[in-house]
């Protein structure tokens, strides 16, 4: 995996880049539809790749390992073959859905053990295990076992939490460095960085990340009900030890808000359940700000969800009518709010690429944050 940069802003920490994976491109800032069971929620590939113009998919370790399951995956030659998706994917570790599916784990030096939220079978996730249900999954960027610190907590948790994940951490390389790929593509492991709002475990996190010398580095333990004033520290004390050649991937964030905020700080990768699971709601991100489409003064709007999207829901659909499926619980309605949202997220982030590359992000950003978070 390479990493360019073909721009920096003069006035921030943003920048614009290219990685080159086995699978394709992917141009940075990127923003990265999540899938849960291999698929993003109610949407289909063509959607994602015609409309939603996504670039890089996120699957899901703990799910997919779950179900279908290793043996289907590899039979079918991994995840890509599966579900179709000839471009790059990235999986998350599985360690961070433990943690918010199954209420039934245990954390201890060997691994996570917990009951399946399916069928309540036992399982363990050790960092060993881990690389080798990724190898499996064949994704071409594939991420470290971490514990994501909950937030708040103690100090001391905090430090004990960042010591494992590190230790995790050396377990993970020496097993990754010492397997092969299953299906000749390329793969890559980025390391996460921990140490909850500590900024002195944070600087050891991040020198610790920064020594592996990997082809791109994670922030995770952020986006876990911390005020945004507190992970934008924590970002840019982070980004001020990470190499700056290599991308860094903000873990799941955030709102249109801090995904800019945090390019200016940056961060080059992003992922988040919120334009999917907000659609699911009825809350829509439109180029013209928030519409919670559910409201009584859409009722009888017959124009576009959002013209100005360039994507197909926003052009085709009313919204009236979005609002008449959203209200009736129709399948369709989540559908057309995800593609929206998703179509809206990748928009925004390549926005802010084009403004880096013409050199006025800055004023940009203040201008575009103010516009899309105002309430239709
Ligand atoms: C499919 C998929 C879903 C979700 C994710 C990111 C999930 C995620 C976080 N989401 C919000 N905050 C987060 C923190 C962490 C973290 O510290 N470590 C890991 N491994 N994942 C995180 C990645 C892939």
């Amino acid at each position: 995996m390479q990493f360019t940069i073909q721009a920096t802003d003069p006035q921030s920490k943003a920048r614009a880049g290219l990685i080159t994976t086995d699978h394709g491109l992917i141009e940075t800032p990127i923003f990265m539809p999540v899938g849960t069971a291999g698929t993003v929620k109610a949407v289909h590939q063509r959607e994602l790749v015609a409309d939603v113009k996504a670039e890089i998919i996120l699957g899901n370790t703990y799910h997919l390992y779950l179900r279908p399951g290793l043996e289907t995956l590899e039979k079918a030659g991994g995840l890509h073959r599966f579900n179709g998706w000839e471009r790059p994917i990235l999986t998350d570790s599985g360690g961070y859905q433990v943690y918010s599916l199954s209420n039934t784990r245990k954390i201890k030096e060997e691994g996570v053990t917990f009951k399946s939220h399916i069928d309540g079978s036992k399982h363990i996730f050790t960092p060993e295990g881990v690389m080798d249900i990724q190898r499996t999954i064949g994704a071409d960027i594939i991420m470290a076992f971490d514990e994501c610190t909950p937030y708040p907590c103690e100090y001391g948790y905090a430090r004990t939490s960042m010591e494992m994940t590190h230790r995790w951490l050396s377990r993970c390389i020496e097993r990754f460095d010492n397997t092969e790929n299953k299906y000749g593509y390329q793969q890559t492991l980025f390391p996460i960085v921990q140490g909850s709002t500590y900024r002195d475990l944070r600087q050891q996190s991040a020198e610790f990340v920064a020594r592996q010398g990997r082809d791109g580095n994670a922030i995770g333990g952020l986006a876990v009900g911390e005020p945004a004033e507190e992970m934008y520290e924590m970002i840019e004390l982070v980004n001020a030890i990470l190499p700056s050649d290599k991308p860094r991937y903000l873990m799941g964030v955030g709102t249109p808000e801090n995904i800019l905020e945090a390019i200016a700080l940056g961060i080059d990768m992003f992922d988040c359940v919120m334009p999917t699971r907000n659609a699911r709601h009825g809350v829509l991100y439109t180029t013209q700000g928030i519409i919670m489409i559910k409201n009584e003064k859409w009722k009888n709007d017959f124009s576009p969800i959002d013209e100005e999207l360039g994507g197909y829901v926003g052009l085709c659909y009313s919204k009236a009518y979005l609002r008449h499926l959203i209200k009736s619980e129709e399948i369709l309605g989540a559908q057309i709010a995800s593609l929206q949202n998703l179509t809206f997220y990748l928009w925004l982030v390549k926005q802010a690429r084009q403004q880096i590359n013409t050199g006025n992000f800055f004023q940009w950003k203040t201008y575009m944050t103010k516009k899309l978070m105002q309430r239709l």
